[in-house]
């Protein structure tokens, strides 16, 4: 990263696509290249995959814990996803704001709406669209962790989620995936870079016009 500048406003850079799009690949070779971006960890009550961690992929609570959460008012924003609930805990995402922190969000679009409505200012909402339906079966199928009967849920909602992707910034299809990777760390890039995320250009600024030459 070419800029390590301090003090900074972070990013919450958010990632939505349907199911099987590509999104935790693409968001864990992300953070996989970038030390100082943090995984946003969700809550949810889906059951745990086969090589999930819990702590790591998801938090994984019951129903009760989950709403004993939403009436502690603990999210910064939650939904019922594919019949299950996610949500993304507030105390993690705070910090990081306030030490200008970046957060990266695998979130759905009803998710997504709700930090950007939030944080109008820090919110970056990414969409990844699949090559076809036809290949997001296929690589639902491929990834082999949810049943037929799962899959099949996940087909029918993607026109659903595909529907929203017109309010996100930023819209791609996740053909080849380094091709894509690179597009979604372009972006990361770009926004980090913004001026008024920038705080320390003020000063540096200042300072290099009281430079006498
Ligand atoms: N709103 C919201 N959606 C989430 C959260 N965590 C995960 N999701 C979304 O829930 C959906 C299902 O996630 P998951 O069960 O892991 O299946 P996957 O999309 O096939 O990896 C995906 O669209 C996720 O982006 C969250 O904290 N809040
Ligand atoms: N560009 C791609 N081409 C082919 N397969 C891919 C590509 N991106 C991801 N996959 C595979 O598709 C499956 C679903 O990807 P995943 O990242 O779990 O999607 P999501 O988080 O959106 O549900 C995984 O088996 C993954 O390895």
């Amino acid at each position: 990263m070419s800029n390590n500048h301090t003090p900074r406003r972070g990013v919450l850079l958010i990632v939505a696509s349907p199911s099987g799009a590509g999104k935790t690949s693409l968001c864990r070779r992300l953070m996989a290249d970038h030390g100082g971006l943090e995984l946003s960890i969700s809550m949810t009550t889906r059951p745990i995959r086969p090589g999930e961690v819990d702590g790591r992929d998801y938090n994984f609570v019951s129903h009760e814990e989950f709403q004993r959460l939403v009436d502690q008012d603990a999210f910064l924003e939650w939904a019922d996803v594919h019949g299950q609930r996610y949500g993304s805990p507030r105390g993690p995402i705070d910090r990081a704001l306030a030490e200008g922190r970046d957060v990266l969000f695998d979130i759905d679009w009803q998710g997504a709406a709700q930090v950007a409505e939030k944080c109008p200012e820090d919110a970056v909402r990414v969409f990844i669209l699949p090559p076809s339906l036809e290949e997001l079966r296929r690589r639902l199928i491929t990834r082999s962790q949810d049943a037929p009967e799962v899959i099949e849920r996940r087909i029918k909602n993607a026109k659903g989620e595909i529907e929203h992707c017109d309010v996100f910034d930023y819209v791609f299809v996740n053909d080849d995936f380094d091709r894509s990777y690179a597009e979604l760390a372009h972006i990361y890039h770009a926004e980090r870079s913004r001026r008024f995320r920038n705080l320390w250009v003020a000063d540096y600024k200042a300072a290099l016009l009281r430079e006498v030459v």
